[in-house]
């Protein structure tokens, strides 16, 4: 074996990795603008619409989801709205739970919510439960600024959901706007494909 071939390897690895960042850097940037100028009229209808597709894949795969814990998003950055989903969710006997950044660059955790429970600013400002409890997930709603037909994930950059879906395992389900699609993200060795990809016109993909 050449000595000199694993140093050079690393090299090109890291820059690769480098490049793939600045990408994905400039593609959420493209991605948030795009969804930002979108109007609110058209943010509800496509939230509307998500949310009855979630309803059928959660139907079809999980039934009535009774004993289950689900974990949806509280809303930043022009995101869909599927708050009004959750209470409905939650009316049906669902436990609901909300993600937290409790440790920089770790693995998310999970706060148990109920319509009109207490509330704080986390984390980026992002509001979550006002509790010390906290839950593991059974289906984990990801929240997604870019995704692929492979079903990888492009987030805010904070490398959270990866980190969480490397500790715990729930079904995974990416929703977001059908016009985030990439071509693909350039998957690293921390992306982990979700289970499944929701957007307004339908399932984009599900794993088998
Ligand atoms: N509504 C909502 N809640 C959520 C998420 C989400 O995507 N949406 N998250 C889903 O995981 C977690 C928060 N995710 C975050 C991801 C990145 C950064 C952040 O600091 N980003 C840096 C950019 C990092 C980089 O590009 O290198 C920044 O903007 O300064 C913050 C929070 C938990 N809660
Ligand atoms: N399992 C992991 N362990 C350690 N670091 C990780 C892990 N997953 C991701 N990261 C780090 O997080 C950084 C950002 O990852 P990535 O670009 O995939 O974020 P993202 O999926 O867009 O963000 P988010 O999930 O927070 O919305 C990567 O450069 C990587 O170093």
């Amino acid at each position: 074996m050449n000595p000199l071939a694993s140093p050079v390897c690393y090299a090109e690895d890291a820059e690769q990795a480098r490049d793939v960042a600045n990408w994905r850097r400039a593609e959420r940037k493209h991605l948030l603008t795009e969804r930002a100028a979108l109007s609110i009229t058209d943010r509800q209808a496509m939230a509307q619409a998500l949310a009855g597709h979630l309803d059928q894949l959660l139907a079809r795969r999980f039934g009535t989801m009774s004993g289950l814990v689900l974990s949806f998003y509280w809303p930043i950055q022009s995101e869909l709205d599927l708050r009004f989903w959750a209470v409905r969710v939650h009316n049906n006997g669902v436990k609901l739970a909300l993600p937290v950044v409790e440790t920089p660059q770790a693995p998310l955790i999970f706060r148990p919510w109920t319509p009109g429970c207490a509330m704080q600013r986390g984390f980026w400002n992002i509001p979550v439960p006002d509790t010390v409890e906290s839950v593991l997930p059974d289906i984990a709603l990801a929240p997604l600024v870019g995704w692929d037909d492979q079903g990888y994930r492009l987030g805010y950059g904070g490398g959270y959901f990866d980190r969480t879906l490397a500790a715990i395992r729930p079904h995974a389900i990416g929703v977001g706007l059908s016009q985030a699609r990439l071509t693909t993200i350039f998957p690293q060795v921390h992306d982990i494909r979700l289970d499944a990809i929701l957007t307004e016109k339908g399932t984009a993909h599900e794993q088998c």
